[in-house]
Order: structure tokens, then C-alpha cells, then sequence
């Protein structure tokens, strides 16, 4: 983010409970705008209230939540933000074409160009009833619903998730090329690891309601290394972030950015997949940032 950049969103100390208790919990993040920005975490970890906040459909309990340089209303997305929550907004009666046309009305940015070009590349029928597409065949119609709104933050909760190998794969290389091109930030959560390492620049990861990570891919990678061997493992304990056994040896994932050259002990550099699940497996309370 160069600087004087207003992020796409700032949380300060961010929380939200609910009547069983605590989704979201000191929550402070940086949000950079037009990156790709994978959320990431285990299930009830707090991924949807966050989106849910940003899109201003939930009021914060506690800290402050600015999208844009601006605080959320509290009675609907910002006009700059789209959101594609896990169970899509779409009106079963209506037609693809219908519902282009609706959004049409409702949104002053809305590209109808853009949007039927995206539904032909999708090959989506237009005069089918959305209530009688597939799965994936709604999950397209809902993406280029929030697309064709030009958006400045997209934000698509679990988008994948019902999406054939070819159609996640087009659907990831839209919206890498819809950031690069248009400048559109992208916020996706997702369970999928691997798929999110090529397209994403940052990674924010929670756990239990708190901000576990968040920072530049490339800094998360720069900043941990993966250590395999057996022994006493050659760095402080409180480098390791996760320990796991792979036949006789251990494998360490460390915060660690120099090498360490220890005999009897290999290094590589991580993936963000192995970061991740570090951090996920060792769900601890601490906040760390990269
Ligand atoms: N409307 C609600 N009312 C009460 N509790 C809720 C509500 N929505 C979420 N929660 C709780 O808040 C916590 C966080 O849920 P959230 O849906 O934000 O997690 P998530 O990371 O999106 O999970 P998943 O990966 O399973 O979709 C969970 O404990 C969940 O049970």
C-alpha cells in the first residue's frame, strides 16, 4: 500500500458478540486496496462476521470498523462494496436475464456489458430460472451479480465451494485479472489452501475471533522457514510455531528469516499452505503480524 493510501478497511480493536458468546475479539487489521486477499480459518474461527461487519449487515459490539475511510452504516454494504455471502442472494424466479436487469436498477455503477459477458463466458443460460440452475451454475450468477457492480472491495465467503475444477480455476483467473486490471480489492475466504496461494497477495488468518496473521504473502514467506530433522530442534522454542512428525523426523515450521545450517537439520523455504496450517493447528490466542 503506497502511503497516504486510504485502506480498503481498517479494524481497530474490532469485536462482535453474539448471545452465545465472543465470534470476533480484538481485532485489528489493515486492509490493502486492489490486492487479493485471502481470509483464512478454521470453521467458526469468525471469517463471516468479519465479512458481515465490513459489509456493514452487523453492528460492531466493541472497536471501530472504517471501509474506504468510512464507517459502515450499519444498514447495508457501502455502495463500493460487494458481497457474495455463503448462501447467495439471488431471487429463484427470476431469470439470469431478469436478474441482470434488477441489479441493473439497483446499483448506479452497475456494468450490463461486463455482466453478460461474464454469463457467457460462464455459459449460463439467460432465459434459465436461477432457482433451476445448479449449485455452481448460482454461484457464477451471484459472482457476476457482484462483478457487473464494479466494486471497489469484492468479497466472496466460500465462493468455491461448489465449483468444478474448471470453473474454480476460471473463476480465481477472473478475479486475479479484474484486480490487476480494474484495481478492485478482493477479500475471499476459503478453505481451500493451495488455490488461494497463486492468486493472493496477503493473507489475513484468525483464530478463535482473534487476528492470528496478516500481512504480504511474500513477507509471511520471507519470514518463516521449514526445518526437518531430529534432534533437539536447532532454534528457540518460542520460533516454533508447529511440530509435526513425518516418519523419523520432525518437521518445524519457525519464524525465522535467516537459515539456520544446524546439522542433522534440512530448511526450505514454506508455502503459504504450510504457514497456514501451522498457524491454524497451533491455535493459540497469540497475535502475530507480519
Ligand atoms: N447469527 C449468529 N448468531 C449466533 N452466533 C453466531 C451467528 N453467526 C455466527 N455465530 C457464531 O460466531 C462464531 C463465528 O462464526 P462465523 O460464521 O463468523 O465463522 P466462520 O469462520 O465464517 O466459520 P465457517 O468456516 O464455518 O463458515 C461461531 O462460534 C458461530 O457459531
Amino acid at each position: 500500500m503506497s502511503s497516504g493510501e486510504v485502506p480498503a478497511v481498517r479494524a481497530h480493536q474490532l469485536a462482535k458478540r453474539y448471545r452465545r458468546g465472543w465470534a470476533l475479539r480484538g481485532c485489528s487489521l489493515s486492509l490493502p486496496q486492489s490486492r487479493v486477499v485471502a481470509l483464512v480459518g478454521h470453521n467458526g474461527a469468525g471469517k463471516s462476521t468479519l465479512m458481515g461487519l465490513i459489509a456493514g449487515l452487523l453492528k460492531p459490539t466493541e472497536g471501530a470498523i472504517e471501509v474506504f475511510g468510512r464507517r459502515p452504516s450499519g444498514t447495508g454494504a457501502p455502495e463500493e462494496v460487494a458481497y457474495v455471502a455463503q448462501q447467495k442472494p439471488l431471487y429463484p424466479g427470476l431469470t439470469v436475464s431478469e436478474s441482470l436487469r434488477f441489479a441493473a436498477r439497483m446499483n448506479t455503477r452497475w456494468d450490463q456489458g461486463y455482466a453478460e459477458q461474464l454469463i457467457r463466458a460462464a455459459e449460463v443460460p439467460f432465459e434459465a430460472k436461477v432457482g433451476k440452475l445448479s449449485g455452481g451454475q448460482r454461484t457464477r450468477v451471484a459472482l457476476v451479480l457482484a462483478l457487473g457492480k464494479r466494486p471497489g472491495l469484492l468479497m466472496l465467503d466460500e465462493p468455491l465451494a461448489e465449483l468444478d475444477p474448471l470453473a474454480r480455476e476460471a473463476t480465481m483467473r477472473t478475479l486475479q485479472e479484474e484486480s490487476r486490471l480494474h484495481g478492485i480489492g478482493v477479500l475471499l475466504s476459503s478453505h481451500v489452501l493451495e488455490e488461494l496461494e497463486t492468486v493472493c497477495d496477503h493473507l489475513v488468518l484468525l483464530g478463535n475471533g482473534r487476528v492470528r496473521l496478516d500481512g504480504p504473502v511474500a513477507d509471511l514467506v520471507a519470514g518463516h522457514r521449514v526445518l526437518r530433522g531430529s534432534g533437539q530442534p536447532p532454534v528457540a522454542s518460542g520460533d516454533v510455531v508447529d511440530s509435526v512428525r513425518s516418519g523419523q523426523e520432525q518437521v518445524l515450521i519457525t519464524k525465522r528469516s535467516a537459515p539456520v545450517a544446524a546439522p542433522g537439520w534440512r530448511e526450505q523455504a514454506p508455502r503459504l499452505n504450510d504457514i497456514a496450517l501451522a498457524y491454524m493447528r497451533n491455535n493459540d490466542d497469540a497475535e502475530v503480524a507480519a
